[in-house]
């Protein structure tokens, strides 16, 4: 079953077309990943699909209805942000409490485990926690909720690397156990890379790349070797990136089937290219595409090359 469906869903600000003409479908029970540069859309998506924004245009359904104003989805749904506000007077302890009140699946036991584990000190002043702190409360909230749909929006800040591999183990972990549909945007590409099963890449409001992570590694690869066997065999293919050494190229590619064997055929060596490396070459060919003259280029030519 899909969890989430929009159809060409837009978002228009005075200024800016923060989502334009989005369309895609995330299945249920998998981490999809959203990523995306600074001001890619993906937080403005994560708003809309859970009702705190309105749409300029377009449909979506999550978990088969409309979320607008809409309490039985959105009581399903769990939506962790970066900028989360509290009452001043709210301890974490508070937050932990109200949590446990409005998610029917919330797990005390599972809370009081990671409250621990992140060492979160529950009795003091939220406005007194360092920002590390905060973003453990969240953690903590989008874990033992066990939404049956949870965002997380770059829900780190200020997370040291001790405490995100804790969050990605603890993710992995809960998630296998209770099975439930998980949107995670970052930009901690790498770090994340093994937990998805699906990607979404947004620019400028719009639909870079829409994949699921086990055909990404055959997506794209690097080939690398003398300069002039490497241009002979990048002749017909769609390059993302090149870069000359001396005599030697290395060079990435747009993949067709056949062509790891291909090039090794040719005598040049192949790497796969990492989700991240992906990312940068996606959105840096799509950035340089948008310079050419209007009539020249299609938003799209990346994303389904
Ligand atoms: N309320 C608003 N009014 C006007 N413009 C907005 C509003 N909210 C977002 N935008 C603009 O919409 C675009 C998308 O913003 P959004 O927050 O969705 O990006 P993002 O991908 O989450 O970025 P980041 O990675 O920096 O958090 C940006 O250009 C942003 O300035």
């Amino acid at each position: 079953m899909t969890a989430i469906v929009t159809r060409q869903l837009s978002k228009h600000y005075p200024e800016v077309r923060a989502l334009d003409g989005v369309s895609i479908a995330l299945e249920e029970h998998r981490i999809h990943g959203l990523l995306g540069r600074n001001g890619a859309g993906k937080t403005t998506l994560m708003q809309l699909l859970t009702g705190q924004v309105f749409a300029t245009d377009g449909t979506m359904e999550v978990l088969g209805a409309s979320p607008v104003e809409n309490a039985d989805v959105l009581m399903q749904t769990c939506f962790i942000q970066e900028s989360q506000k509290y009452p001043d007077t709210f301890r974490a302890i508070d937050v932990l409490r109200v949590a446990a009140g409005a998610y029917p699946n919330w797990d005390q036991a599972f809370a009081d485990r990671l409250v621990d584990e992140f060492r979160l000190p529950v009795k003091r002043m939220i406005k007194k926690l360092s920002r590390g702190q905060l973003s453990a409360i969240g953690i903590v909230v989008g874990l033992a909720s066990r939404a049956p749909l949870t965002f997380f929006d770059e829900p780190y800040l200020g997370l040291d690397a001790v405490a995100r591999r804790m969050f990605y183990d603890r993710l992995l972990a809960d998630f296998s156990e209770h099975p439930r549909t998980v949107v995670l945007s970052t930009h901690h590409i790498d770090e994340v890379a093994n937990l998805l099963e699906h990607v979404i890449i947004l620019d400028e409001g719009r639909v870079l790349l829409d994949a699921d992570t086990d055909e990404l590694h055959h997506a794209a690869i690097a080939v690398s070797g003398r300069a002039a066997d490497v241009d002979a065999f990048l002749s017909d293919r769609e390059v993302l990136e090149r870069t000359v050494l001396g005599t030697l190229a290395t060079a990435t590619f747009t993949a067709r089937a056949g062509d790891e064997r291909a090039a090794r055929e040719a005598g040049l060596d192949v790497s796969q290219v990492s989700l991240q490396a992906l990312f940068v070459h996606l959105t840096t060919a799509n950035a340089a595409a948008a310079e050419q003259p209007i009539g020249t280029r299609s938003a799209t030519d990346v994303a389904t090359s």
